[in-house]
């Protein structure tokens, strides 16, 4: 069996008396998109939170590729190949899209000053290829502030990108776009994603959106995994009907 790109094991996180995550033990496969689901304050950004780096659990491990990441800072963590994705892209907006993957390639090791030179950094061919996977080609000499939300989205996609992850952690990547939009940007990113070798997991309260572009769904509730399965036995499970969807889809 192959080892697994990531593995939780038995985390646990509390704030005051919530437990954000109780126990939590996941193990995300290379190659397979996997979307989180579940009812607000189930703790599924405080997951994604634990396995960046950005939140420390109280118990437990983070293990990529086999190796204890727990203890190492967020940026350490995304130079082993995790990268984060928000709910609202984290652009620098003045910038255009090309200066924003520049500035996150220069921010990478830190060996550059990120502000200096932006147009002279080697990899700039392949960040143009970049904006292109993700079409937004028509972007890249454009401030970020005058881009669509879809756009500014697929833009972020592409930030993320540019720190040559192994797997790429969404928090709702479709979220404030239009719902006739949202499959295209989906498409877009799952191909892009694709053709990097970048496993994804993407939490997300559009079942729509899972069902035609997961390939398996874990189900959140209070703090742990409730239910893990194909986005089909999962949509049609009734406890997730009744306690995740409210209606079948
Ligand atoms: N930094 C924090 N300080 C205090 N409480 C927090 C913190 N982060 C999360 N929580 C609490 O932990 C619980 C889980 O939050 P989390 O944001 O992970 O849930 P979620 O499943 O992502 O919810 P949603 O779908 O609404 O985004 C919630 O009760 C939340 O209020």
């Amino acid at each position: 069996m192959t080892a697994p790109l990531l593995e939780t094991r038995n985390l646990v996180i509390r704030f005051g008396g919530v437990i954000a995550a109780n126990d939590v033990s996941l193990s995300i496969t290379a190659g397979r998109n996997l979307a989180i689901i579940g009812p607000n304050g189930a703790g599924k950004t405080t997951f994604l939170n634990i396995c960046t780096g950005w939140i420390k659990p109280s118990a437990g491990q983070v293990l990529f590729e086999g190796e204890d990441v727990t203890p190492l800072p967020p940026r350490r963590i995304v130079q082993k190949g995790v990268a984060r994705a928000f709910q609202i892209p984290q652009l620098f907006t003045e910038h255009t899209a090309l200066e924003n993957l520049l500035i996150a390639v220069a921010a990478r090791d830190r060996l550059r000053n990120p502000f200096m030179n932006l147009h002279r950094i080697p990899e700039r061919d392949e960040m143009m290829h970049l904006l292109e996977m993700v079409k937004c080609a028509d972007a890249a000499h454009r401030p970020v502030v005058e881009l669509p939300e879809g756009q500014r989205k697929l833009v972020d996609i592409a930030v993320a990108l540019a720190l040559r992850p192994r797997l790429l952690l969404m928090d709702e990547p479709t979220s404030g776009v239009a719902s006739s939009e949202k499959h295209r940007i989906m498409e877009i990113l799952v191909e892009a994603l694709a053709e990097r070798k970048v496993t994804s997991v993407f939490v997300e309260h559009d079942m729509g959106i899972v069902e035609r572009h997961a390939e398996e769904v874990a189900v959140w509730n209070a703090g742990n995994v409730q239910l893990r399965g194909t986005p089909r036995e999962i949509l049609d499970h009734p406890d997730v009907i009744r306690d995740v969807i409210g209606e079948a889809v």
